[in-house]
């Protein structure tokens, strides 16, 4: 099985008599696009929370790379190379988008505290590297003109591409795209899916939710279904439209249009 990158065998999570993810077993094919779609209230931001070490499983485990990440804390869950975006960007308004490039928790020396007194041309060091990575991944998203500016002020998309910038700080393998499309804008929308698409053709893996079906239609190899907490349906796109399930559950009348 070593073509699977991500695998929760039996994950739950309950807030109190609500089962939100629901004994969810599934397996994420390494270097692809995946979609979790489904319904509001479905579970999919909390399994992403669950996955990327946010929320803590009622049961269940997860496997990363062929290595058990159950009850890792994010941090470390992101050095891994599993990375995720959020629904709602968080950038810090009051610092410049590369300063918050720059935050992402990436294996830096100057972190060490005793580090910054007994070794500073190490941490001088680390952060010269670290700016530069910053750089890079800021013009791969076309951000690059905006390095100086505060977070605060750059519009809906460009804060989805600063989120983009921002896990790619640690080279991931996986990365949990929360909502991407939304409240972007069309011309946005398409640079953000040239990004999406040229990330993937270098190797890293992709699970998006999305409630963009024409999104999803064009980008996903694969798509996952959930509603009410559980996986009820796994396929291939052209598959998921056609299944009743899945279009009494959630697709209702977009399956003619996506088609
Ligand atoms: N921290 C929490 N405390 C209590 N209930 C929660 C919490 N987080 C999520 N829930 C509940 O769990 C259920 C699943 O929510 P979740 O946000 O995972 O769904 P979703 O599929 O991501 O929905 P959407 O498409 O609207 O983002 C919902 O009923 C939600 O109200």
């Amino acid at each position: 099985m070593s073509d699977v990158i991500l695998a929760t065998r039996g994950l739950s999570r309950s807030f109190g008599a609500l089962r939100a993810v629901d004994n969810v077993s599934l397996s994420i094919a390494d270097g692809g696009i995946t979609g979790l779609i489904g319904p509001n209230g479905a579970g999919k931001s909390t399994l992403f929370g669950l996955i990327a070490g946010e929320v803590m499983p009622s049961a269940g485990e997860i496997d990363f790379a062929g290595q058990s990440i159950t009850g890792f804390r994010p941090d470390r869950i992101f050095r891994a190379g599993l990375a995720r975006t959020f629904q709602i960007p968080r950038p810090f308004p009051k610092m410049t988008v590369l300063e918050n490039v720059m935050l992402a928790p990436t294996a830096q020396a100057g972190e060490q505290f005793w580090n910054n007194w007994f070794r500073p041309a190490l941490v001088r060091e680390e952060e010269k590297r670290c700016r530069a990575r910053a750089m890079e991944v800021l013009g791969f998203t076309g951000l690059a003109a905006k390095a100086q500016d505060l977070a605060g002020v750059l519009s809906g998309g460009q804060q989805k591409l600063l989120e983009l910038a921002r896990v790619m700080m640690v080279e991931p393998r996986l990365i949990l795209l929360d909502e991407p499309a939304a409240g972007v804008n069309p011309a946005l929308l398409e640079t953000l899916i040239e990004k999406i698409v040229a990330l993937n053709a270098r190797g890293i893996g992709f699970l998006i939710v999305e409630h963009n079906m024409d999104m999803v239609m064009r980008i996903c190899g694969s798509i996952i279904v959930m509603a009410q907490g559980q996986v009820i349906f796994t396929g291939r796109p052209q598959d998921v439209v056609r299944e009743q399930r899945v279009v009494d559950a959630y697709l209702g009348d977009v399956t003619e249009l996506a088609l």
